[in-house]
């Protein structure tokens, strides 16, 4: 039951044949405030909005290619993926044309017969997109379960065995119908998708179901509470049976346990058509939840005259650690042995806490909480213990680790305490663990899986060496990936082709629990890991099939094509040059800047900040983290537990070529260093140019005097020890916490610091004002590209930044042999200050680029080869 928190939320907002305000400013010529639509369904939780311009009074073709134009500008839009929506063809061709990255097309059907919806697969399969399928036929539309499967499952098979569609990328649409209408044949509706659902996903591997969520409660238009209820209770059933994604407000829907009992057992005896009167009981119930139905949350303390077992159980699924020493020396006078107390009511606790967890009813900030309430109990049982092991019943044994070179572990923790709650017994071994370390102890402690993290780009190839090791030294237990950069297709292309025994990619901790007990599971491992390998097979086969349209340009062809710069616009010379250090930074005047959206994520809690704090499904939980956290850093503020450095500078520069020119000085007459640059080698829509961040400063020759600026920040002095205190106490949740918040931290730093540079220390903005807001969205001038990043992708030029401001001696920042900084909690980066200057990705390059940048760099091929791999095409 891990679906449900992977179910798919498509925005309907932005559709003018569902939405009347979205019309009314599509045809008054809004686009602006229709843009503002779009940003409101992102922040409320969609991950695909639906877009449709089919209006008889448009011309829609013209208004969905303008409102796509302008969508792309938008980055906290663009990011997520778009549902072209309409009937007609023109339009979504014209759609495809302006999209960038994957679309999905919403819908064809067999309607018209099989020549026609052929023709238009085909088409769509030149665009790379996915592609709604309608149950829908020369005879009608589907309504029963028999024909939803029957047409779908048609579909299926002339789309993938007569031109090869991805299976993966087929959505099928088997048509949700209104409940509760009084007419007797539309009572097993919802029955009717759920159970197709179910069907359609045995019979057509790797499809995915979708559905306009709204139109089953239609009957009960005009009281939002029922209809929330409904939409809630139908989707709990329909996730179960497979559904993975639905049109649907997500705004306003109800969380199904907090459905009001009575409300709930009525929608649900409707939903799934249980009585023949379901009907008129859900009517007479309907008009008392008119209002808005919430319900004030009481402290509630009844919880203590349960019996110890049960208090036990609340304590973990409510992460209560206040009598938790109490109740479990209770339970463990009851019991015969004290192991017995962490076999029974402990983890029955835990599994309650599991099993809410894996039906998407908790959340993993609690589960972490369970966590830390589950070891305080273990911790006090454990004199009495003594010679037993704790873990006596444990499920199997993970060893976890950060590869070598590589100091990121906030993923890595939250797995190794969800695997925890679950049972395994956890051999964490921290972080850069080097290849051998990880063996050795995998070996002399039998482990069952290995489990490997890792967040910048160089771990990739460290992965691909763990996994090659494996094989040398006749390894057969499975291997797991995890962490910010690593994929699936990475893991299938890169690392799966190294190792015969198994290597999963696991894409967040919910996911690690299913993955690890399938792989555990003597019986499940040979299907589970075919599966997988099915899987990646047709991963690889997609990233071997290249994108339709892709056309790299050799590098003397890109470098024609540079960004032509203004050079009129050029900033002016610093206000005050040369090097500065902060060496204490006011961590309180940092809070300001922090940016919160991406803390919830690491949580697990995906939302837009502050909006996520309302969230009809995710708010309660995201402001009790929020809470937690902002309480534990004025704690790490005013005992000053955690400090923060910074350095940064501005250079004379000019660019020659791809390089760019740091002079000793002034005069502009010696040579300092270089930085290296790539430049994008693909040919790009409509001819736009091929950047290279050396295109943003002014060359060599112009007679201009250009600068560029580097900085290194970090929060992080402090941040690893205080984390491994809350560890030792047992309290994972903080010490995840600590190390989420100065991550935190940190990017704010980088916030305020180029702030102050942009207004004072470069001062090419000085009267600048902007909101937190407005920074978060990057809306000044200039930028800050870091090294690693899309623009900037090697990471060895760190290496020159560091060296320019002298880090590692004046405010104690290491490197380490893969180019992560430590402190962990970190950032660094160029100061560009042109007003034209962006970011961009360099993305793929050719043998030409990457010859010619060993050469700059004074590398052989195969170093080049090293460093750039995750760029070479
Ligand atoms: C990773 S986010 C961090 C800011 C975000 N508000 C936060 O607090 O997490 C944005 C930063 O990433 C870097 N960045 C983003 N896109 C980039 C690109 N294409 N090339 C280089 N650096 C990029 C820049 O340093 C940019 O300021």
């Amino acid at each position: 039951m891990q679906q449900q928190a992977r179910f798919i939320n498509i925005g309907e907002r932005t559709n003018v044949t569902g939405s009347a305000k979205f019309k009314k400013l599509i045809l008054k010529g809004d686009f602006e405030a229709a843009l503002d639509v779009a940003r409101q369904q992102v922040e409320n939780g969609a991950q695909i909005i639906d877009i449709n311009m089919d209006e008889g009074m448009l011309d829609s073709k013209a208004a969905m290619v303008r409102y796509l134009t302008l969508l792309a500008a938008e980055p906290d839009i663009a990011r997520v993926p778009i549902m072209v929506d309409s009937s007609k063809w023109d339009v979504i061709e014209a759609a495809l044309k302006c999209i960038q990255g994957k679309a999905v097309v919403n819908s064809i059907s067999l309607k018209e017969g099989e020549a026609s919806f052929l023709q238009q697969a085909k088409l769509l399969r030149r665009y790379g997109a996915a592609v709604v399928v309608m149950a829908f036929d020369e005879v009608g539309q589907a309504d029963t379960k028999a024909r939803k499967v029957e047409i779908c499952q048609r579909a299926y098979q002339i789309l993938t065995e007569q031109i090869g569609f991805p299976p993966e990328d087929i959505i099928f649409d088997p048509n949700i119908f209104a409940v509760a209408t009084g007419i007797e044949e539309h009572n097993n509706y919802a029955v009717d998708f759920i159970e197709a659902t179910r069907e359609i996903k045995r019979l057509c591997p790797y499809a995915k179901i979708s559905g306009g969520v709204s139109n089953v409660s239609f009957s009960f238009r005009g009281n939002d509470p029922v209809r929330e209820a409904i939409h809630s209770v139908f989707l709990y059933h329909a996730i179960a049976a497979g559904m993975d994604m639905g049109i649907v407000n997500a705004g306003q829907l109800a969380v199904y346990d907090d459905i009001p009992p009575l409300l709930r057992e009525r929608v649900e005896d409707v939903i799934l058509n249980r009585r023949p009167d379901a009907t008129e009981r859900l009517l007479e119930i309907a008009a008392q939840f008119k209002g808005d139905g919430s319900v004030a949350e009481k402290v509630d303390d009844a919880w203590r005259s349960l019996p110890v077992n049960k208090r036990l159980e609340h304590a973990l699924v409510k992460g209560i650690t206040d009598f938790i020493e109490q109740d479990t020396e209770d339970a463990r006078q009851q019991a015969e042995r004290p192991l017995h107390v962490i076999e029974g009511p402990l983890m029955d606790g835990m599994n309650v806490v599991g099993d809410l967890f894996g039906e998407g009813k908790m959340f993993l900030p609690q589960v972490v909480k369970s966590a830390r309430v589950m070891k305080k109990a273990v911790a006090y049982l454990q004199p009495y213990i003594e010679q037993e092991k704790a873990g006596g019943r444990a499920q199997g044994k993970i060893l976890l680790a950060t590869v070598k070179g590589d100091v990121h572990d906030i993923g890595k923790n939250i797995v190794g305490v969800v695997l925890q709650c679950n049972n395994f017994e956890v051999i964490d071994l921290g972080v850069m663990v080097s290849c051998a370390e990880i063996l050795r102890v995998a070996k002399e402690q039998q482990v069952d899986v290995i489990g490997l993290s890792g967040l910048i780009t160089p771990s990739l190839d460290e992965m691909v060496h763990v996994a090659k090791e494996m094989t040398r030294l006749g390894f057969t237990i499975p291997l797991l990936i995890g962490g910010a950069t690593t994929s699936k297709a990475h893991t299938a292309v890169k690392i799966a082709p190294h190792y015969a025994h198994g290597v999963v990619y696991v894409p967040n901790a919910s996911r690690s629990v299913s993955v690890v007990q399938a792989l555990i599971s003597a019986e499940q491992k040979p299907a589970y890991l075919a599966r997988v390998a099915e899987e990646y097979r047709i991963a690889v086969e997609q990233h071997q099939r290249s994108r339709p349209g892709e056309r790299m340009l050799s590098l003397a062809e890109a470098r024609q094509n540079k960004f032509p710069l203004d050079l009129t616009k050029v900033a002016p010379a610093p206000k005050q040059p040369g090097v500065h250090y902060w060496q204490q930074v006011d961590l309180q005047v940092l809070r300001d800047y922090i940016d919160w959206t991406p803390f919830f994520l690491t949580w697990q809690l995906s939302g837009k900040f502050p909006a996520i704090l309302q969230h009809a499904e995710v708010g309660l939980e995201a402001r009790k983290v929020y809470q937690d956290a902002n309480a534990l850093l004025d704690q790490m503020i005013k005992d000053n537990l955690i400090r923060g450095k910074a350095a940064f500078g501005f250079f004379p520069a000019n660019s020659d070529g791809d390089d760019i020119i740091i002079y000793q000085d002034d005069s502009r007459t010696t040579e300092r260093c270089r930085l290296h640059n790539l430049r994008q080698q693909l040919a790009l829509r409509n001819n736009a140019p091929n950047c290279s961040l050396a295109d943003f400063i002014a060359p060599v020759g112009s007679g201009i005097a250009d600068y560029v600026g580097a900085f290194a920040v970090t929060t992080g002095f402090g941040a690893d020890e205080l984390a491994a205190q809350y560890a030792a106490a047992h309290d994972d949740y903080n010490s995840i916490m600590v190390k989420a918040l100065a991550d935190r931290l940190a990017e704010a730093l980088a916030e305020y610091l180029h702030l102050k540079v942009r207004r004072e220390y470069w001062g090419y903005a000085a009267n600048e004002q902007l909101d937190n807001e407005q920074l978060i969205r990057e809306l000044y001038q200039g930028i800050r590209p870091a090294p690693g990043y899309p623009a900037c992708p090697e990471h060895t030029e760190k290496g020159t930044l560091f060296q320019l401001l002298d880090v590692p001696a004046q405010i104690q920042m290491q490197l380490t042999e893969s180019y992560a900084m430590w402190p962990g909690a970190a950032v660094s980066g160029w100061y560009f200050a042109h007003p034209d200057s962006k970011y961009f990705a360099v993305s793929k390059i050719d043998r030409d680029q990457l010859a010619d940048y060993a050469e700059r760099k004074g590398w052989s091929e195969q170093q080049a080869e090293s460093w750039l791999a995750p760029n070479l095409r």
